[in-house]
């Protein structure tokens, strides 16, 4: 399988990179970075140990998509939906880890998903998956008056919030629920907020150190309180995920699939 890798400077994509070069029937064809990086034109073996001899970074998504059968895309929205468009256009499937995107984001990368399969996922990791699961249970079995909060805790360089984990697991509360999470969604409290409103769920984000990625639902009801909780201590947890989804997505018909679809828990 030919894998390109876009955002190859970025925490990820380093990672991605080695996970890559250890994973069987996985090749490195292409490592793109966004013009104007001085990563571009260089070696990436000069940059990461790891790479292979002879890919050199490129901003030429064009040539790199073609060159590829899948690309992982951890970078920033924009870029994302616009490399979405042009897979769509070449023919290259796509795994996508960015978080932070608005509905119209969504909407294009659904439409870039009826020409090539994307498997788009806010955490890629088994256990964040299963919680997922574990969370619609636990909402659809307890009644409003136990309180959903959503806490989760990254690194200081991470930019959006709620993180695309804490809202999959908002989304899952709320299923189970059998609400629509916008209705119900109660983002960052400051000053005299007010009691807090029945049936809301509530989300609270921390931003410090390196903190790979933490994430809590908590169900705080008469005189108990149950917390599911997930901790990811290792980066190379997400891009073996996104790797395994890239092998994954080999054969598969277009559409836009989750990290459920890849693990089989569905
Ligand atoms: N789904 C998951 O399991 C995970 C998702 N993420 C998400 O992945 C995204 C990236 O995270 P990090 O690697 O920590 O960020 P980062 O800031 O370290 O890396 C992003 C990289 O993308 C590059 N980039 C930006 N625009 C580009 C373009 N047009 N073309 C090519 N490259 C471009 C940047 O130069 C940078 O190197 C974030 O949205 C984060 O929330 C991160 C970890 C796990
Ligand atoms: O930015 C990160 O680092 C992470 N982002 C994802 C998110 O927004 O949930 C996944 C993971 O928690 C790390």
């Amino acid at each position: 399988m030919k894998i390109a890798i876009t955002g190859v400077s970025g925490r990820m994509g380093r990672m991605l990179v080695k996970v890559v070069s250890e994973t069987q029937g996985a090749t490195l064809s292409a490592a793109m970075e966004r013009p104007g990086h001085d990563w571009v034109g260089k070696a990436l073996e000069t940059m990461l140990p790891d790479a292979p001899a002879a890919v050199v970074v490129t901003d030429d998504a064009d040539a790199a998509l073609t060159a590829s059968d899948v690309v992982i895309d951890f970078t920033a929205p924009a870029a994302t939906v616009a490399l979405a468009q042009r897979a769509a256009e070449i023919g290259c499937a796509m795994v996508i880890g960015t978080t932070g995107f608005i509905d119209e984001d969504i909407v294009a990368i659904e439409r870039a998903s009826t020409h090539v399969p994307i498997m788009r996922a806010g955490n890629m990791s088994l256990g964040v998956n299963l919680l997922t699961q574990l969370v619609r249970q636990v909402a659809a079995s307890l009644g409003a008056e136990y309180d959903i909060e959503v806490v989760e805790a990254h690194h200081r360089m991470k930019v959006d919030a709620p993180s695309g984990t804490a809202l999959m697991l908002g989304e899952a509360a709320a299923e189970g629920r059998g609400v629509a999470l916008r209705e119900v969604e109660d983002r960052g409290r400051d000053g005299i907020t007010g009691q807090r409103k029945e049936g809301a769920i509530g989300f609270a984000a921390i931003r410090g150190g390196n903190i790979i990625g933490e994430h809590d639902v908590i169900f705080a009801g008469p005189d108990e309180v149950i917390t599911l909780r997930h901790s990811a201590t290792d980066r190379g947890l997400f891009a073996r995920g996104a790797v395994r989804a890239a092998l994954w997505c080999k054969g598969r018909s277009p559409g836009h699939y989750d990290m459920v679809d890849v693990l089989g828990l569905s």
